[in-house]
């Protein structure tokens, strides 16, 4: 196998409270469909969906978890190993809007910080607006995070929040390759095949066995951007 045969996969969280439109938002990006019947998500649903981003064919694995706190045990189990966030909430529901900064910590408490949009959903109902523009803004810059507004029933700006994402996760992973190359260490995650290691870490047998090291990083906060990616050596 090449390595340009390998595809990157980048696992997605979508949070945010109830009925904000984490679905939609899934549905709309991998079926193209939308529908305006509520069915509140149970735990978590899965969806994927394969794109071409910066020359890199890119599989985006979405998490879509439940907004009901009675199901926070469940969910934030499957917050482990997300690459990239999205926090969701809604034009019409100031709860949802004041409780984006949980979302976020209990995102972060699992993943350390990792590229994430906050997004403004149904902007297609502005005229019933609870939320206040610049507050929104505040909010975001305070959070570090990108802002972007979306209609999912009308079918604006989905592509853009997950080609934002993809594109920066990218970045990342390349940043976080240079630096190990650039220190001589092996990748954090790494498959060496059949052939011999550069040098006789834990993890390493030097007789060409596939070995899939552990995704222990430096420091986990910054970097587990590629705790699920593989290269071939
Ligand atoms: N007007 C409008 N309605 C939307 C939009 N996005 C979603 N909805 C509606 O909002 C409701 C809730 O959407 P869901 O996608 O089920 O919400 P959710 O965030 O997944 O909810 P949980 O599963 O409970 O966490 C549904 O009736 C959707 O049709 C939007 O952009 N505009």
């Amino acid at each position: 196998m090449r390595e340009e045969d390998l595809e990157i996969a980048i696992k997605v969280v979508i949070v945010g409270n109830g009925a904000v439109g984490k679905s939609s938002m899934i549905q709309r990006y991998c079926k193209g469909t939308f529908t305006k019947d509520y069915k509140k998500t149970i735990g978590v649903d899965f969806l994927e969906r394969q794109i071409e981003c910066d020359g890199e064919e890119v599989r985006l694995m979405l998490w879509d978890t439940a907004g009901q706190e009675e199901f926070d045990a469940i969910t934030k189990a499957y917050y482990r190993g997300a690459q990239a966030c999205v926090l969701a909430f809604s034009t019409t529901d100031r709860d949802s809007f004041e409780a984006i900064q949980s979302w976020k910590k209990k995102v972060e408490d699992e993943c350390g910080e990792i590229p994430t949009v906050l997004v403004q959903n149904k902007i297609d109902l502005l005229e019933q607006t609870v939320v206040d523009p610049e507050e929104v803004d505040l909010l975001a810059r305070a959070l570090g995070c990108r802002l972007m507004h979306t209609s999912v029933k009308e079918d604006v700006n989905v592509n853009a929040v997950f080609r934002f994402l993809t594109s920066r996760c990218l970045i990342e992973m390349r940043r976080e390759e240079e630096e190990y190359m650039g220190n001589n260490v092996l990748h954090p995650l790494t498959i060496c095949a059949f052939g011999p290691p550069t040098h006789n870490n834990k993890g390493l047998n030097g007789n060409g066995t596939i070995v899939l090291r552990s995704g222990k990083t430096k420091n986990r906060k910054k970097k587990n951007l590629l705790k699920n990616t593989c290269r071939l050596l």
